[in-house]
């Protein structure tokens, strides 16, 4: 059964809002679909400057524009992102945090998943101060996590190996010719098909031989 399931590999920053969206709609998918999701923490900034692109609020009516539409979609979506944008604070911290977690249980992807999600609220629900070191412990243990996993976990991020990881799996988000997240990777008959965006699930759906029937679906 596991060898039928197709690959679906997301890359996404806490950073970023639709990202969110993506993750929360393939985690609902998850069960739904025959898919095999992969969770790859990758860093936003180090994506756009690989891919020579730019932070979209930088220009003012787009920034404008995506205020008003994450405040849609957070309602479309069932997601609770609470515009405005953060501001300049970069996520190498916590993305390291969450590359260290995902190491760390490997294959699993439970706690990850629920760390990511932690984040995310931090950032953009509750729009706590994430710059503080914090902000990560009390997500950790938001997410399941005792306070000796959340120190350990934190040690390991600042190590070479984690620092290496995130940047390798930036990296392999560039190779697929990413220029931005959420970016979904999916295996289509031996063949790797990219997605940008949490608004391409319609076309990833029909791509890969699954029914897509909106953000909320609900096992039959
Ligand atoms: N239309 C996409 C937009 C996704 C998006 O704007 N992602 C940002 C990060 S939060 C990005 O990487 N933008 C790069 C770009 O638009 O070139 C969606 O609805 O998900």
């Amino acid at each position: 059964m596991s060898n039928s399931r197709k690959v679906v590999k997301l890359f996404y920053d806490v950073i970023s809002p639709y990202s969110w969206l993506a993750f929360e709609v393939l985690c609902r998918y998850r069960n739904v679909w025959n898919i095999d999701l992969k969770f790859k923490p990758a860093l936003l900034g180090g994506v756009f400057r690989g891919s020579g692109n730019q932070e979209p609020g930088l220009v003012q009516n787009k920034f404008s524009y995506m205020v008003t539409d994450l405040k849609q979609l957070s309602e479309f979506f069932g997601v609770p992102v609470n515009p405005p944008l953060p501001g300049k604070k970069g996520t190498l911290n916590m993305m390291r945090f969450v590359t260290a977690v995902a190491e760390k249980e490997k294959e699993r992807g439970v706690l990850v998943e629920r760390v990511s999600r932690e984040l995310w609220k931090n950032i953009w629900s509750t729009h706590q101060d994430i710059t503080h070191p914090a902000s990560l412990t009390e997500a950790g243990l938001k997410a399941g996590l005792s306070a000796n996993e959340v120190e350990e976990l934190l040690i390991l991020s600042k190590s070479q190996q984690i620092k290496d990881k995130l940047k390798s799996v930036t990296q392999e988000a560039l190779d697929y010719q990413s220029f931005g997240l959420p970016f979904i990777v999916c295996h289509v008959n031996g063949k790797a098909e990219v997605f940008f965006g949490s608004d391409r699930f319609e076309l990833m759906a029909h791509r890969i031989g699954e029914k897509w029937v909106g953000p909320h679906p609900v096992k039959s």
